[in-house]
């Protein structure tokens, strides 16, 4: 794919949140998710957002996307405040600007690969996109040999680089994966890896991608860690040789500071 078919648009920081709470309520009790969070994530920056299970790092994410309405603070994504829109304006804006890449990939079982990457457009009456677009977008993802088949005929890297693909066919702003390599080998996952790495370098994308993993994370730009629903600190990954002292600062500092439950 060459950066002169599809490179994101320049928006200075596509995601600013401004004092986010987002609460969910189990039963009788009420959690917070993610509380008081602050964070700029500037344009062609990877970052990585770490943290343990139930941390809130997917509910961040959803934020992000739209997904979820904030209870306080503001989100604003490519200079539009979120909170701002109907529903269905949301999803329009989601729709356009926002590419979603999940760990299980999320296809249609019964489309072809291309049927996959060229739904979004449809969907949002731009098939005329799909000409210029899709074959240039297939060779970069090496998807070319494999436009035809369906997702069960696909490996789980191929079905990842077809998720990727249908991701970045609207030109989003924004691409948001929510533990990508979740469901592949390390093999796989490292490809994935790169893969969004290079599409950051190549086009300047926006990518925030979720993960526990440390040799996730080094691909990265900057990883920003998520404890008990804020965020606990951030750090440059060239500050770091490799995964493993990554792995090691990572531990040190969500040891060094108690959730809630360890305070109480
Ligand atoms: N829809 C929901 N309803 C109720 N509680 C929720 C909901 N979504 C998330 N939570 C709660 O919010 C907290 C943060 O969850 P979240 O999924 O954001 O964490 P996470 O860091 O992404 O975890 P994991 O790595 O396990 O996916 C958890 O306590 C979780 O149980």
């Amino acid at each position: 794919m060459s950066t002169s078919t599809l490179s994101a648009p320049a928006v200075r920081s596509p995601v600013r949140a401004e004092h986010v709470t987002k609460r969910f309520r189990q039963g009788e009790a009420v959690v917070e998710a993610i509380k008081d969070v602050s964070l700029t994530i500037d344009d062609g920056e990877f970052v990585a957002v770490m943290g343990a299970s139930g941390s809130g790092k997917s509910t961040l994410l959803h934020a992000m996307a739209g997904l979820t309405r904030l209870d306080e603070g503001r989100m604003v994504v490519a200079d539009t405040d979120l909170s701002g829109l109907s529903d269905a304006k949301l999803t329009r804006f989601r729709r356009r600007k926002i590419g979603l890449v999940f760990q299980s990939f999320n296809l249609i079982p019964t489309l072809t690969a291309e049927e996959n990457i060229t739904l979004p457009l449809l969907t949002d009456g731009r098939g005329d996109r799909i000409k210029e677009h899709l074959d240039p977008l297939l060779d970069r993802l090496g998807l070319t040999a494999r436009r035809r088949h369906r997702p069960d005929a696909l490996s789980g890297g191929e079905q990842q680089r077809v998720a990727i693909a249908r991701s970045l066919i609207t030109d989003p702003a924004l691409v948001l994966a929510d533990e990508p390599t979740g469901s592949l080998d390390s093999v796989s996952g490292q490809n994935i890896c790169r893969l969004l790495r290079e599409l950051c370098e190549e086009q300047r994308r926006t990518i925030v991608v979720v993960t526990h993993e440390p040799a996730v994370a080094v691909w990265a730009g900057r990883v920003v860690v998520m404890k008990d629903g804020h965020v606990l600190t951030e750090f440059r990954t060239s500050d770091f040789g490799d995964a493993q002292s990554l792995a090691l600062h990572y531990q040190n500092v969500v040891k060094a500071t108690p959730t809630a439950k360890e305070q109480a």
